[in-house]
């Protein structure tokens, strides 16, 4: 299953065309004028509601589940854009750990590597 991340590039661009011109009428100004206070808290928020959707069954479930996703990656990218990091700095990084194990990571940090990932 292949899927475009196009959608992802044109928010984040959007985003940072908010965080640049703060337009009134825009719930992403909002958010941003709040700062990481404001927007912490939404994704806290937002990060329960995807935790709480994903017990959910079946195909509406299913679908709840991908809609509080969005929502928490939506908030978690106004955060990046408040910020002034691109997604792409964290695709880099994410390329940049690619075929580490978090455990391997984690030992070479001296941290225990035992079976529980937290
Ligand atoms: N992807 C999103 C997006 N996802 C979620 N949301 C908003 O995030 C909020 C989610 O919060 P809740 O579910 O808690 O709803 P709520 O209780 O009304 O929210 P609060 O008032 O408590 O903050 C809702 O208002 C959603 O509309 C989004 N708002 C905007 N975008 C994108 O951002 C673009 C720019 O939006 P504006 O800056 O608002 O023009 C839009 O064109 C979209 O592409």
């Amino acid at each position: 299953m292949s899927h475009s991340l196009d959608p992802l590039v044109r928010l984040m661009q959007t985003l940072q065309e908010r965080a640049e011109n703060r337009p009134a009428g825009s719930y992403t100004t909002k958010l941003l004028d709040g700062g990481p206070e404001k927007i912490g808290k939404k994704i806290r928020e937002e990060a329960e509601e995807m935790i709480e959707a994903a017990s959910e069954e079946g195909d509406a479930g299913r679908e709840h589940f991908v809609y509080e996703a969005g929502d928490l990656i939506y908030h978690a990218m106004v955060l990046l854009a408040w910020k002034g990091v691109d997604l792409s700095e964290v695709a880099n990084e994410l390329g940049r750990r690619e075929g580490t194990s978090g455990l391997v990571e984690k030992a070479s940090r001296g941290k225990n590597s035992g079976s529980n990932a937290e």
